[in-house]
C-alpha cells in the first residue's frame, strides 16, 4: 500500500497545456475518484501516475519516493483499462498470471496468486475459459484479477465499467467497493459518472480544464460545493441555477431577488449589492406549494414529468424562460402545461458568482 503526493503536476502535449498544475495528497488505503467532463484531463493525470505519459512539470511521489522518472513497472502500480486488454488466445488463468510469468515468478507462487485472485473475484470455475467464452462483466473481472495478482501498492482504474450495461455496472460498482474494503489498497479511479464517484469514493477530486476544482468527501462536495461547476456536476438531477441580483450583502449573507423571486436572504460570501449572481437550488429542496414570507418561491408551466418510481422529476419553465427541475413525491397529480408553484427554504440555497 502507498500514499501519493502530486505537487504542481503539469502536462503539455506539444504546445498545449492540458494539466495545469495539480496539487493533491492521497492517503494510504484511500479510494480516490477523479471525476470531470470529457476532455478535462482525468485520464491523462491517471496515465501520468501510471508512468504511461511523461511529466512536463512538477513532482509525483508514490510511497514517499519521487517517481517522475521511474519506469511504470517499478512504480508498484497496476492499471485496469476500460477496454480490458485481455489476450484472446490465453485462458483466464494465463491472462491473470501473464505479468507474473514475465517477472519469472515461480510457477507454484504464480498459481497460488491467480487462484487467490479468482477466489476474491468468485471466478475459480472460469479459469480454463478463453475471453471469448466470458460475458463483459466476467472479462472486466479478469482484467481486475490481473491487477490483483501483482499485489500493487496502488490500483489505477480508467473508466473500468463504461463498457458494461447499466445493471451490471451497479453490480460491479458494489464489487469494487467490497474489493477495496477487503484489500485495503490505495485505489485511484477515473470516471465521468458522478454516481460512480459519489458511491465509491472516500475522496472525490473534481477536475475541469486541467485544474482541480475541489477535493472532498462525497457529502462535503454535495453540501458545500466550492463553485458553480462543482455544484452542477455533483448531484442528480443537477442543481438548478437561477440568475439573480444581489440587493444587499453583509456578514456572509446576501439578499437576492429576480423578477421571479421575491427578496430572500442566502448564505454567500464576497458579494456586493448590485452584483449579478447564480442562485443554486437542488431539485430535492423544492417543494410544491406557495411560498410564505421568508421562503423562496418559483412558478412556471410544467414542461416535463418523469415518474421514476421512487420519485417524480418535474420541470417547469418560468416566465423568464428559465427551466427549473424539482424532485417531488410520487403521488402528486400533475399535468403538462399546468401552472405549478414551488417553494424552498433559503437556507438550502447556494449563491455563486
Ligand atoms: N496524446 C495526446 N496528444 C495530444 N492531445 C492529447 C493527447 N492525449 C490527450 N490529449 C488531449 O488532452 C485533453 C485531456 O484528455 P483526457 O483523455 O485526459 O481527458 P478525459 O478527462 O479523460 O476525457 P474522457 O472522459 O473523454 O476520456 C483532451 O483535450 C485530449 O484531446
Amino acid at each position: 500500500m502507498a500514499s501519493l503526493r502530486l505537487a504542481g503536476l503539469r502536462k503539455n502535449f506539444g504546445s498545449v497545456n492540458i494539466i495545469k498544475g495539480v496539487d493533491l495528497e492521497i492517503e494510504d488505503g484511500e479510494f480516490v475518484v477523479f471525476v470531470g467532463p470529457s476532455g478535462c484531463g482525468k485520464s491523462t493525470l491517471l496515465r501520468m501516475i501510471a508512468g504511461l505519459e511523461d511529466i512536463s512539470g512538477g513532482d509525483l511521489y508514490i510511497g514517499g519516493r519521487l517517481c517522475n522518472d521511474i519506469p511504470p513497472r517499478e512504480r508498484g502500480i497496476a492499471m485496469v483499462f476500460q477496454s480490458y486488454a485481455l489476450y484472446p488466445h490465453m485462458t483466464v488463468h494465463e491472462n491473470m498470471g501473464f505479468g507474473l510469468s514475465l517477472n519469472k515468478t515461480p510457477k507454484a507462487e504464480l498459481d497460488a496468486r491467480v487462484r487467490e485472485a479468482a477466489r476474491i473475484l468468485k471466478m475459480e470455475h472460469l479459469l480454463d475459459r478463453k475471453p471469448s467464452q466470458l460475458s463483459g462483466g466476467q472479462r472486466q473481472r479478469v482484467a481486475i484479477g490481473r491487477a490483483i495478482v501483482r499485489k500493487p501498492a496502488v490500483f489505477l482504474f480508467d473508466e473500468p465499467l463504461s463498457n458494461l450495461d447499466a445493471a451490471l455496472r451497479v453490480d460491479m460498482r458494489m464489487e469494487l467497493a467490497k474489493l477495496h474494503r477487503d484489500l485495503g489498497a490505495t485505489m485511484i479511479y477515473v470516471t465521468h459518472d458522478q454516481v460512480e464517484a459519489m458511491t465509491l469514493a472516500d475522496k472525490i477530486v473534481v477536475l475541469d480544464g486541467g485544474l482541480v476544482q475541489q477535493v472532498g468527501s462525497p457529502m462535503e462536495l454535495y453540501k458545500n460545493p466550492a463553485n458553480k461547476f462543482v455544484a452542477g456536476f455533483i448531484g442528480a438531477p443537477k442543481m438548478n441555477f437561477l440568475a439573480v441580483k444581489v440587493q444587499a450583502a453583509h456578514g456572509g449573507t446576501a439578499t437576492v431577488a429576480s423578477e421571479e423571486i421575491s427578496p430572500i436572504p442566502v448564505r454567500g460570501k464576497g458579494f456586493d449589492s448590485g452584483d449579478s449572481a447564480w442562485l443554486g437550488i437542488r431539485p430535492q429542496y423544492l417543494k410544491p406549494g406557495r411560498a410564505a414570507d421568508g421562503e423562496g418561491g418559483i412558478c412556471g408551466k410544467i414542461v416535463l414529468i418523469e415518474r421514476l418510481g421512487t420519485e417524480t422529476i418535474v420541470a417547469i419553465e418560468t416566465r423568464a424562460n428559465e427551466r427549473v427541475v424539482a424532485s417531488i413525491p410520487v403521488d402528486m397529480e400533475l399535468a403538462f402545461d399546468d401552472n405549478a408553484e414551488f417553494l424552498f427554504n433559503p437556507s438550502a440555497a447556494h449563491l455563486f458568482a
